[in-house]
């Protein structure tokens, strides 16, 4: 399918994400003077201006798809990823999502500096949505798949950015998801944690799991995903094959 229209297709029994007319705004702050923020209060000025990051974008993602998030700086892929993770909530329409979900979104968001890499395991997976027992079961093969043992005992205040994210890789992926969010993350560790990350993620994918990737790497997206979603200021503005999507983005 290739589209320009936003318009949703009616949610099918193997719908994992619903997003329907979401628009998300910000407000833009600036930083402004004691006489500028005065002046402004005197003439009843709004200081703030807003700025509509989505401006109404619907999709369906079935079970088992693999999607790419295209677009050009700023044009609205992160902050999709968001809405659809649940970090942020948008300014109007719905997202809804069946299905266990993990996110690489904000790597390590959900990681304490003060705590050792052990303890964060144990939080991160919790919050993740698995329990205690699961995540002792698999505490081994997350922290071989890090490859950062020596340091799992040290508070994570003292990771390296890459020791960091390989940890909240591997909590991650082996937290079974059923969808699976990836914002950017192979562009940040070494090549060689880039290579076993994507075949990490290629198996999910063999798995029949769910995938959203945004990334700016058009061959590893076109390789990886089946279908490809272009956004351009807000706007879904193409929804078909990777290849074709990637063709799109360049043509924009
Ligand atoms: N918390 C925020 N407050 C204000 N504006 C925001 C916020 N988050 C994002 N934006 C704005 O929304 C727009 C879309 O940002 P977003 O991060 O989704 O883009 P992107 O497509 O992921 O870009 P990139 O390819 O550069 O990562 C940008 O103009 C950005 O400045």
């Amino acid at each position: 399918m290739s589209t320009t229209s936003s318009a949703p297709r009616a949610a099918g029994p193997n719908a994992r994400i619903v997003v329907d007319d979401v628009r998300m705004q910000f407000v833009l702050r600036h930083n402004r003077s004691l006489k500028e923020l005065a002046m402004a209060m005197v003439r009843g000025k709004d200081l703030g201006n807003t700025f509509m990051a989505l401006d109404g974008v619907s999709l369906q993602v079935d079970s088992g798809e693999t999607v790419a998030l295209l677009g050009h700086n700023g044009s609205g892929k992160s902050t999709l990823l968001k809405l659809i993770s649940g970090v942020m909530h948008p300014t109007s329409g719905s997202v809804r999502l069946r299905g266990r979900i993990a996110g690489l979104i904000e790597v390590g968001a959900g990681f304490h500096p003060d705590l050792t890499g052990r303890e964060n395991v144990y939080l991160n997976g919790a919050i993740l949505g698995m329990d205690e027992a699961s995540i002792r079961a698999r505490f081994d093969e997350i922290v071989a798949f890090s490859e950062i043992e020596r340091f799992i005992d040290t508070e994570v205040k003292h990771y390296s950015s890459g020791m960091f994210l390989r940890l909240a890789f591997s909590v991650a992926v082996h937290t079974d998801p059923e969808i699976f969010l990836i914002d950017e993350i192979l562009s940040v560790g070494d090549e060689p944690f880039q290579r076993k990350c994507l075949d990490r993620i290629r198996e999910l994918k063999d798995e029949g799991r769910t995938l959203v990737v945004v990334s700016h790497d058009l061959n590893m997206v076109s390789e990886l995903c089946s279908r490809g979603i272009v956004l351009q200021r807000g706007n879904q503005v193409f929804d078909g094959s990777a290849a074709d999507a990637v063709a799109h983005l360049r043509s924009l």
